[in-house]
């Protein structure tokens, strides 16, 4: 399997965050044969204070389709904040495992519901669970999965690692590793990683890369440690992109665009 090793950007250094600098397209972003792709729950709900925006999944589901015609193979995990979070309130007086059940359950509806649009417009696709549900779906088999990848069709892995205290920024991580993926794709609500969340500082500066190691250093919040330590110890690289960017997936795949790459310094 080709590894991305030069993946290039025009702010080499993580001690000069910039928050204006693109990317600059680099050939080797096309070796990626295999990605997964995590898509951000709350992303999904777009304007809308909870649940599926309907034009933003239907825009989403086409941005995927256009890759998987390409014949990048995709495996999609799914969070679950745009449906979990607006229960926080009904979770709150119940045990930490109930409640984070309920959240992977979130993410069983988010699948389904990304399942549904992507068939629409002719994607393929299949939806396994962590939590076995034989009526709703296939439970998560690595060996299954890869022949669905073989025969064209996109895998969303729901129910995300199917344990409680996880969430599924490590499921995307894990399965990214199960499956041998060449990077992990964080298509969330910001464009990058800053230097502090940029929702409630506008002065954050963007980086366009960094290392494992300055992500856990400075505890950058974009995404769990747990998540970040699986993708260092197994060597692959995280981009981390907005899904509010409409063509950012197709965009990102062909290394250019805004992102934050996160890998071993090379
Ligand atoms: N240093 C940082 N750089 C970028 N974003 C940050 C940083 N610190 C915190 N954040 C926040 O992290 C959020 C993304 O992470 P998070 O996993 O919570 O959301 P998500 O991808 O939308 O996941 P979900 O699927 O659970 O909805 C961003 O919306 C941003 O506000
Ligand atoms: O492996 C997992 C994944 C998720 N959860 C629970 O689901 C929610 C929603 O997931 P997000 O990643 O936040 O979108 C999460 O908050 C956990 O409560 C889990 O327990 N285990």
């Amino acid at each position: 399997m080709t590894k991305p090793e030069t993946l290039t950007t025009s702010a080499p250094s993580a001690d000069d965050p910039d928050g204006d600098v693109a990317c600059v397209p680099d050939p080797a972003a096309r070796s990626f044969r295999r990605v997964l792709v995590k898509l951000s729950g709350e992303g999904l709900m777009g304007d809308q204070g909870y649940g599926i925006d309907l034009e933003t999944v239907g825009r989403v589901a086409r941005e995927i389709k256009e890759v998987n015609d390409t014949g990048v193979e995709l495996c999609l995990v799914i969070g679950g904040g745009n449906i979990f979070r607006g229960m926080a309130q009904a979770a709150k007086g119940m045990d930490r495992t109930s409640a984070d059940y309920m959240g992977m359950l979130a993410t069983v509806m988010n699948a389904l519901a990304v399942q549904n649009f992507l068939e629409a417009i002719g994607v393929p696709t299949r939806v396994q669970s962590a939590i076995p549900m034989d009526t709703v779906c296939e439970p998560f088999n690595r060996r299954q999965a890869v022949q669905h990848l073989d025969m064209g069709r996109v895998v969303i892995f729901a129910a995300g690692t199917g344990n409680p205290f996880f969430t599924t920024d490590t499921a995307a991580a894990l399965r990214a590793v199960e499956m041998n993926c060449d990077a992990l794709l964080k298509a969330t609500q910001v464009d990058g990683v800053y230097d502090s969340d940029p929702k409630t500082n506008p002065g954050a500066k963007r980086y366009a890369t960094l290392t494992y190691g300055e992500m856990l250093r400075q505890d950058l919040r974009v995404m769990d440690t747990s998540a970040i330590a699986l993708a260092r110890d197994n060597g692959i690289p995280i981009l981390v992109f907005s899904l509010g960017e409409a063509g950012a997936l197709g965009t990102v795949l062909r290394g250019a665009g805004r992102y934050t790459i996160i890998r071993e310094e090379t």
